[in-house]
């Protein structure tokens, strides 16, 4: 056990184990949770009252989590001048399985953004986020039941690397200088005043998102993975994402998958129909389809043909963008969950999608549903299923009965608003 500077973990509660690859979660785990900024109070307050609710009612008692509060962000600051203390770290690191608010990115600090931060400090390479429709939920397009996608978000790398230099400085004239001597790069077109952003893409990095999402996909009975790229324009690393996600899938799942790129072997050799025949018999003996699609199109293939993409496989920054994009879909930013994962280690991090909304910090009003659904995920990844079914039931019905947060009331006929305390309040009275 690490030794804890400023806050140590409670005294009731056990660790949860990964042993052989599996997680061994105890009767009583200790969670830690980070509450975050803006309106991570409010709905901090709110979910963890969901989350005791579920497990009360699930198990009678003979289950309980034993929360431990880390600070990361404002209020790590305001306490301990760090925006991430080594103990939060050390807390998430030691108990595997974690849960957080939105943070505030700091201005003008060493630290870009404090959840990529904790991503890259953790290796949480997948940033899991599943994007379902709840009847009710107000949506801008007609058939929004029609997405039921899983994003598979690279975690760990590309542009958010944060590999980069700023405009005027004496190492942005270093790099200029070696891409244009050294390199031959002759297409910097404003060299004197641009700045300069890296972005590396790996085949190790890209083998293991793939392999996450290839592997949920194969559990839950998916359809297809989807590797969505720009690789027509950046060759080598979102082309290179596209080939390595095929080769992966190829090497390592032979018997599992049928890929496109086999497909465009098989049209090249033997044609069209030939190349049609052996998808339709990959398809009709339960193979998975793993295809690939250029990310502009994508997204306006998700608004025209949604049904056609189920688990998506992408890079950081296509994911960043896809996740706003197909949360907006299903009816917003207010109950789109996520988890930052490291499925080898068994780490993981829960939290929303959304920031930290600060213009209703303190006002308890925003939903709460995205941290209550990130919520879900956990005790699914726990194997807490009961727990998990139970919030999901709960929040449908909760939706169905009008009985909504100002997000969803505003856009909803004959809504009744409540608060965010108000809202975790009726989905326990529906449990
Ligand atoms: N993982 C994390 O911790 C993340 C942190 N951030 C950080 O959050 C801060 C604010 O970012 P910003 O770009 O404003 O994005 P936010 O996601 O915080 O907010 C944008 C808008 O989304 C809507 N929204 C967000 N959360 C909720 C909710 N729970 N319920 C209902 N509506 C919600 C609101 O829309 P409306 O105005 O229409 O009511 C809000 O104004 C920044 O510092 C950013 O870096 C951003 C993303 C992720
Ligand atoms: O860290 C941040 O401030 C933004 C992160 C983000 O937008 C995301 O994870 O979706
Ligand atoms: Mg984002």
């Amino acid at each position: 056990m690490p030794q804890f500077t400023h806050y140590a973990p409670p005294a009731t509660g056990e660790p949860i184990t990964l042993q052989n690859g599996k997680l061994n979660v105890p009767l009583h785990p200790i969670i830690p949770f980070i509450e975050g900024d803006g309106t991570g109070p409010d709905i901090w307050r709110a979910s963890s009252r969901v989350f005791d609710a579920a497990v009360e009612k699930s198990y009678g008692g003979e289950r309980k989590i034993a929360w431990y509060e880390v600070y990361a962000g404002e209020k790590a600051f305001n306490k301990f001048n760090e925006w991430l203390p080594e103990d939060t770290l050390k807390a998430l690191t030691e108990y595997i399985v974690s849960i957080k608010g939105p943070l505030t990115t700091p201005v003008g600090g060493g630290i870009r953004s404090l959840n990529v931060a904790l991503r890259q400090e953790l290796d949480l390479y997948v940033c899991q986020r599943p994007v379902r429709y709840f009847t009710g939920v107000p949506s801008p397009v007609k058939q929004p039941e029609l997405v039921d996608m899983v994003i598979f978000r690279e975690n760990s790398e590309d542009i958010y690397a944060g590999v980069e230099w700023q405009e005027g400085t004496p190492e942005v004239q270093k790099v200029i200088d070696f891409l244009r001597n050294e390199m031959d790069v002759k297409k910097i077109r404003f060299p004197e005043t641009s700045g300069i952003g890296i972005k590396p893409v790996s085949r190790e990095g890209t083998e293991r998102l793939v392999r996450a999402a290839i592997d949920y996909a194969l559990q839950h009975g998916r359809k297809s993975v989807t590797l969505v790229h720009k690789g027509n324009i950046m060759k080598f690393t979102e082309g290179a994402f596209k080939n390595w996600g095929y080769e992966v899938a190829e090497r390592e799942y032979a018997d599992k998958v049928f890929t496109w790129a086999q497909y465009d072997r098989i049209k090249d050799e033997q044609g069209s129909d030939a190349a049609n025949r052996a998808q339709a018999e990959a398809q009709a003996a339960g193979k998975l389809i793993v295809k690939d699609v250029i990310a502009d199109a994508f997204l306006q293939q998700i608004l025209t043909r949604p049904a056609e993409y189920d688990v998506i496989a992408t890079l950081n920054l296509n994911g960043d963008y896809i996740s706003d994009a197909l949360a907006a879909q299903v009816g917003g930013i207010g109950i789109a969950p996520g988890a930052n994962i490291n499925y080898v280690t068994g780490h993981a991090v829960f939290e929303a999608t959304h920031g930290t909304a600060p213009k209703y910090a303190n006002l308890d009003k925003v939903n709460p549903g995205s941290v209550i659904l990130s919520g879900v995920m956990m005790f699914e990844f726990m194997g807490w299923q009961e727990a998990a079914d139970m919030i999901t039931r709960a929040l449908e019905k909760t939706i169905e009965q009008k009985v909504v947060t100002y997000d969803f009331a505003r856009l909803m006929e004959g809504a009744t608003e409540v608060k965010t305390s108000e809202f975790a309040d009726k989905i326990i009275e529906n449990m």
